[in-house]
């Protein structure tokens, strides 16, 4: 499947994971926005890749996606410029136990906001041609951590909404396929937060054990994270699939019991 002439939207683009998509998907000649509430970064990152890629292939927007009316213009200006949506990828993440709240927001309230959007701009539902979502949760939606309970349950939450979309999505013909991937510890700035109280809170004291899992786990380049998902936007056959990146296994899919009668 060529990629060549897609649009995507990829949020919280401008580093780490989502820098890592942008750049994947612009060698497949897709246009891409970027969402970051990071201006600095998503400027510098626009810069370079204007650099590399040229002109006009890209767009930066400082946006953040917890705020529903910015999220909404943002899709809205994508489209305005790009003339099409293609490809959603609703990347954006905090690991912020202090400020649980903003967690939940961005990890999981922006996501569910973001799938709605792309649907509103991709689906056959609304007179358009179709599409693909990636959702990205993590692998502490299936090796939970006291070091962070509610970045664990936001994790989890994106798993069974995306599962519960992808089927709505089948049952409903909407044309756009919803998959979810879930990495285990990336080399980001995101990981380098965790020994910090103002991120943790009380629970900042359980980082020793946290750190000797990384050790013990290993840790993961983007790259590899943004070729699963590559794969994920090109495999038309999957839909409703929860991708698990790990050191030990790579690029691997988590399987589920059939539903009993
Ligand atoms: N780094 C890791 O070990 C893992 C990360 N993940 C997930 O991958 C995703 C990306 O994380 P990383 O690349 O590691 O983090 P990162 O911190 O390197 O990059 C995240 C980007 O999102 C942006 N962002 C944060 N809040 C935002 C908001 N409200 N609105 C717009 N942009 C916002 C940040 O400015 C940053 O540029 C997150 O959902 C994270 O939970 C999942 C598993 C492991
Ligand atoms: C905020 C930084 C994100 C940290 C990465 C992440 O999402 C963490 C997941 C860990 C969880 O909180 C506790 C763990 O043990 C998770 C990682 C486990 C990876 C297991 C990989 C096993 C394998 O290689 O087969």
């Amino acid at each position: 499947m060529s990629l060549n002439g897609m649009v995507a939207l990829v949020t919280g683009g401008a580093q780490g994971i989502g820098r890592a998509v942008v750049h994947s998907l612009m060698q497949s000649s897709v246009k891409v926005a970027i969402l970051d509430m990071n201006q600095s970064c998503g400027e510098k990152c626009k810069e370079e890749l204007d650099l590399e890629f040229g002109e006009g292939n890209c767009t930066f927007a400082v946006c953040d996606v917890s705020n529903g009316d910015a999220l909404r213009d943002a899709f809205q200006r994508t489209v305005d410029t790009f003339g099409q949506l293609d490809i959603v990828i609703n990347n954006a993440g905090i690991n912020n136990e202090k400020n649980w709240g903003k967690t939940i927001e961005v990890n999981l309230t922006s996501v569910i906001r973001g799938t709605y959007l792309a649907l509103e701009h991709m689906s056959r539902e609304h007179g358009k041609g179709g599409g693909i979502i990636i959702n990205v949760s993590s692998m502490a939606a299936f090796f939970h951590s006291p070091h962070q309970p509610v970045y664990t349950a936001t994790k989890h939450g994106v798993i069974g909404f995306t599962r519960a979309m992808a089927d709505a999505s089948a049952e409903g013909n909407y044309g756009v396929r919803i998959n979810v991937v879930c990495p285990a510890f990336v080399n980001t700035a995101l990981l380098r937060s965790v020994e910090r109280e103002d991120n943790m809170g009380k629970f900042v004291k359980f980082k020793d054990d946290f750190k000797s899992r990384m050790d013990k786990f290993g840790i993961l380049e983007p790259s590899l994270i943004a070729e699963g998902m590559i794969r994920l936007i090109k495999d038309t056959s999957l839909n409703g699939a929860v991708m698990k990146i790990t050191s030990s296994k790579g690029i691997h899919f988590h399987t589920y019991e059939p539903m009993s009668a």
